[in-house]
Formats: structure tokens, sequence, C-alpha cells
């Protein structure tokens, strides 16, 4: 099986407080992997080393094989990553088509000055990208509110709204920070559906960081777990809810007797 990420002793230290500690983990190609853990564990941390965000104190990221340590996010994300955040992070005053098509300019063709001057081949393509970004909205179940501003829509529809933007730069690896954060259970089985449909149509790998462990569950191939920035298992679903580690530092007795 072919690894689409791998991370080699990713470690991110703050001051005296070591945050992630020798993160060596692999995501097959095409999968759902879930990174688990309670509160603090270095998740989020670990999506900021991957994603550009934080240069991690040691270690490397490879992505499709190529290094990718020390890559700032824009490049990071030109090279196939995309990313959504624990707390949504939209322009609230913009519209949601035009969300979506912020994503599309990190691969958009002509230059700024271009766009600037409204040459005809930027106009072109600022079209075309409206297209394309009114397809995914479409793709995403959110067409009917293109031009509803983000900040007026419901909680679950502007955390489609943000994966959408993330689909619109055009990633072959998605990182969803919580992505069934403050959803009902309606709407994270919904969720599930979701990401299965999207990793399908897009010939996606998914990375995904979620505390609800009936999404978890349900559609993670595979995971890791960390606690205190320290990796205590891998693998998958039965084997995680089995895990004495796991049972004691986060899923707790409780969970195993009523799941
Ligand atoms: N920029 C930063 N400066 C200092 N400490 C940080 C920074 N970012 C994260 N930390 C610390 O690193 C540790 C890991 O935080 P992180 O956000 O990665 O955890 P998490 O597993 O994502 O938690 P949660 O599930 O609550 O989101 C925490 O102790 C946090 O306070």
């Amino acid at each position: 099986m072919s690894m689409i990420l791998e991370t080699k002793n990713l470690t991110m230290r703050f001051g005296g407080l070591v945050a992630v500690s020798d993160f060596t983990a692999s995501v097959p190609q095409g999968s759902i992997t879930g990174l688990i853990g309670p509160n603090g564990a270095g998740k989020t941390t670990c999506f900021n080393m991957v994603t550009g965000f934080y240069r991690p104190s040691e270690g490397q990221v490879f992505f499709e094989g190529k290094e990718l340590t020390g890559m700032n996010p824009h490049q990071v994300c030109r090279a196939g990553i995309a990313r959504t955040f624990q707390n949504i992070r939209l322009f609230g005053n913009e519209t949601a088509l035009e969300n979506v098509m912020i994503g599309s300019f990190v691969r958009q063709r002509t230059g700024w000055i271009q766009s600037v001057l409204m040459t005809p081949a930027s106009l072109r393509e600022e079209k075309e990208i409206r297209k394309k970004s009114m397809e995914l909205l479409e793709i995403v179940g959110l067409g009917d509110i293109a031009a509803e501003k983000a900040n007026s829509l419901p909680y679950g529809a502007q955390r489609r709204l943000e994966i959408a933007r993330a689909l619109a730069t055009g990633p072959r690896f998605l990182l969803l920070d919580e992505p069934a954060a403050g959803m009902n259970p309606q709407e994270s089985m919904e969720l599930m559906d979701f990401i299965r449909t999207i990793r399908t149509r897009f010939d996606l790998t998914i990375l995904l960081i979620e505390h609800d462990m009936k999404v978890v569950m349900g559609v993670c191939e595979h995971m890791w777990v960390l606690d205190y920035g320290v990796t205590i298992a891998e693998g998958g679903p039965e084997s995680i809810q089995s895990n004495p580690k796991v049972i004691e530092a986060y899923l707790g007795e409780e969970y195993v007797k009523y799941a």
C-alpha cells in the first residue's frame, strides 16, 4: 500500500512544553484516517506542522515522497494539501460563492497585475473560476445559498462551505480539524456520508481530527492516537476501541461499556 503522507520524528516544542514528540506516522493513499486523543494531546499541532503553519522543532514531513518540511502554508497548499480549521475561518461578509472562489485563486494562472488591469485572460479565468466554484457548491449541497453571506449560514452549512473552499484549491490530501464540532447527531450522520462522498468524488485521501467517536469509528479505516504529544496507539477502529492504553488515556471504561 502506498503512503501519501509520512512524518518522521516530528517534534514541536513551545518553550519548555513538548506539544508533540517524535510523531512518526503514515497515511495510506485513498484512506480516511483519524488522529484522535484528549484535549491538548497535540493533534492540531501535528496538522499545523504538516500544513506549514508551524515549522517543526525537529523531524520531517513527506508528501507523495517529496519533502515538505519548512514550506509555508501557501506552498503546501499548492503542493496538493488543503485543510479546514477547528474554529471555522470563513470570510464572513463575503458570499458563499466568493468564499469558494477565494480557494480557487490558489491555482490561478494569470497574475495579480493582470487581474487588476482586468485583461481578457484574467476576466476569462475569473469567469471559469466562478463557474467551477458554483459547481463545487452544488456538489456539497450548498448551491441554493451561493449568494448568501457566509456568516448568515447555519453552522452545519458553514462547515460544509469551509470544506468546499478547501476542495477549490484542488487538493489530493484533505485535513479536517474537528469537522463534527457543534453538529447535532443528525448533522454528524450526514457528515459521515459527506466525507465518504467527497473522498470518492475528488479522489482524495482524508486525515481528520475528531472527538465524536461515532464519526471517527464510523468513517475512519485507520487511526493514530496521541496523548501528551506521544503516539500511544495506531490501528483500525476495532483494535483502537479495545486497546487498554487508549481506553485509559482517552475513551474511558464508560465508552467501552456502551459502545
Ligand atoms: N502556539 C502555541 N504556543 C504555545 N503552546 C501551544 C501553541 N499551540 C499549541 N500549544 C500547546 O500545545 C499543546 C497541544 O495543543 P494542540 O492544540 O495541538 O492539542 P489538541 O490535541 O489539538 O487539542 P484539542 O483537542 O483541545 O484541540 C497544548 O498544551 C497547547 O496549549
